[in-house]
């Protein structure tokens, strides 16, 4: 079932260690066939040196029910089922432990949008979500972490930010298919660093000219009318 599927994640999640995102067993990727309306996710706890396509997990994206595989989905599966009803034109999600979006996350600060390298993924600040009251941790933790980052974005289109913080935990990002969202978890980590290095250079700086953000996110990700405009 889902083969295609099943080998763009693995080989997703093989790319977060190529792409120097995560160490260990650390992140995890899934993908989603919005037709047939399941996930397909990596396994909780496998070494990266041994994952293969076979390893993946199918759950139903509506009961979040185990449908394929033997071994266990990994343990954020239930903030990516959450993302996934939310956010409709997510067609693949990445958490990672990431060194410098994982600093922000554990800072508990929003990423400002400093610079252009910023403005042509995030139409805005990468924004960090509230810290997780105790009940939500002591409930269904997973599931409420999802529940906190869609309320964080509220009316945000996600495909305008592409990412989050969560606070005091790192980085979710996503994008239209699970390849995309390593690449966005990766110019995140690289927009974390840059953000972290401006601040310490001069910890007053301040956040970029609006009219360059909507230049630089527009002319990517607006409606075509806009190269036309002065
Ligand atoms: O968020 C975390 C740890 O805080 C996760 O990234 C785990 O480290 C990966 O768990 P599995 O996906 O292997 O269950």
């Amino acid at each position: 079932m889902l083969e295609e599927l099943k080998e763009e994640v693995c080989q997703a999640n093989l790319d977060l260690v190529k792409e120097g995102l995560v160490i260990q067993t650390f992140g995890n990727v899934s993908g989603i066939d919005r037709e047939k309306g399941l996930v397909v996710i990596k396994p909780s706890g496998v070494s990266y040196d041994v994952m293969k396509p076979e390893h993946m997990v199918v759950l139903e994206l509506a009961s979040g029910k185990v449908v394929e595989g033997n071994l266990r989905p990994s343990s954020d599966t239930p903030t990516h089922l959450v993302l996934y009803r939310a956010f409709a034109n997510v067609g693949g999600i990445v958490h990672t432990h990431s060194l410098y979006a994982t600093a922000w996350a554990q800072a508990k600060r929003s990423i400002p949008a400093l610079g252009t390298t910023h403005a042509d993924y995030w139409h805005g600040d990468i924004p960090c979500t509230r810290l997780m009251r105790p009940e939500e941790i002591a409930g269904e933790y997973e599931a409420k972490t999802g529940d906190v980052i869609v309320e964080t974005f509220g009316n945000t289109d996600p495909m305008h930010k592409p990412s989050v913080i969560v606070a005091s935990h790192g980085p979710f990002a996503w994008g239209k298919d699970a390849h995309d969202a390593v690449h966005n978890a990766a110019i995140l980590e690289y927009v974390a660093k840059l953000a972290s290095l401006s601040l310490q250079i001069v910890p007053s700086t301040g956040e970029m000219q609006s009219e360059l953000l909507d230049k630089h996110f527009l002319r990517k990700h607006g409606p075509k009318a806009y190269y036309g405009q002065k």
